[in-house]
């Protein structure tokens, strides 16, 4: 078992919290950390060169694309990303008891207990160990403040991307997202066009289309009706925000408005994490 997963366990069971001095890293440090492991893993290397890595964590209301860009970051990175949603997921679609349980939650928009996601995310942190895993970016993890507690008790955080989008993207972004049931990619059918705000630019999101052969193949997820989208961001406002709150006060949080879809956002969330896009390196080489 991992030291991070046994701590997690540990910390989980009996409530208490260990105040380790955490390195408010942010931002120097932790875009040095992703830029050795940038140029490092040219190397094979899954270090910085200064035996820094990344452990990050991605804060954003349901739809706002913390998958989408927690997803890119890692390959870029070469740390695993790790998304509790997904863990969540997994469980559901086993067959064993907990998939019931589990069901009754997520459907109806509510937050599954901290102690079934605390054991999801130890498993889930054990294995990698195993793996030889080093580093993560967290997705959907911490989302309650005591979650937020555990994790600073048991290890350091050097920063929280915030991530943000206007209240009426988020809900058709939800609702328009699919999955292709057998090659695993992720689409998004809804075309989001909004005016500026007090004059501010208007912000244009295209669908995100399938491939010809994953048409056929597409699956919603179950909570992502109106009904259900609704209630899971009630809940972000509620339990949710006070976790950007206790971070921002430990002065790890970066806030990043999303100015549209993934062409126009990514670079630009590149350029606030100070990390150089290897495409316009391998472009300005060529
Ligand atoms: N850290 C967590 N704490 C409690 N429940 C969680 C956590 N992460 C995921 N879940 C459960 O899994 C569901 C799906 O999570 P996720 O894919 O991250 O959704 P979202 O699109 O709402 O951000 C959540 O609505 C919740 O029921």
């Amino acid at each position: 078992m991992s030291a991070m997963s046994r701590a997690i366990r540990a910390c989980a069971a009996t409530a208490s919290r260990r105040n380790l001095s955490v390195a408010a890293a942010w931002p120097k440090e932790a875009s040095a950390a992703a830029a050795a492991l940038v140029t490092g893993r040219r190397g094979g290397m899954d270090r910085g060169e200064d035996g820094s890595r990344v452990q990050w964590v991605f804060l954003g209301c349901p739809g706002v694309g913390k998958g989408t860009y927690a997803g890119r970051l890692s390959r870029m990175l070469g740390v695993p990303h790790i998304a509790t949603g997904d863990l969540v997921r997994d469980a559901l679609a086993s067959q064993g008891p907990l998939a019931k349980q589990l069901a009754e939650i997520v459907n109806h928009g509510k937050l599954v207990s901290d102690e079934i996601i605390i054991n999801l995310l130890s498993k889930r942190l054990e294995e990698g160990e195993e793996k030889g895993e080093l580093g993560f970016i967290l997705d959907g993890f911490p989302r309650t403040i005591r979650q937020a507690e555990i994790l600073e008790g048991v290890t350091d955080i050097d920063l929280v991307i915030n991530l943000k989008l206007r209240e009426e993207a988020l809900l058709a972004k939800c609702i328009g997202r699919r999955k292709c049931s057998q090659c695993g990619g992720n689409f998004n059918v809804a075309s989001i066009d909004i005016e500026g705000e007090n004059g501010g630019p208007r912000m244009y999101m295209p669908p995100l289309l399938p491939p010809a052969e994953c048409e056929s193949k597409l699956i919603t997820r179950a909570d992502d009706t109106e009904e259900v989208v609704k209630e899971r961001l009630r809940v972000y406002h509620d339990l949710c925000e006070p976790v950007e709150e206790f971070y921002r006060a430990r002065g790890k949080l970066l806030e990043f408005n999303l100015p549209g879809g993934i062409p126009e956002s990514w670079p630009k969330l590149l350029q606030a994490l100070n990390i150089e896009d290897p495409d316009n390196k391998r472009s300005a080489a060529a």
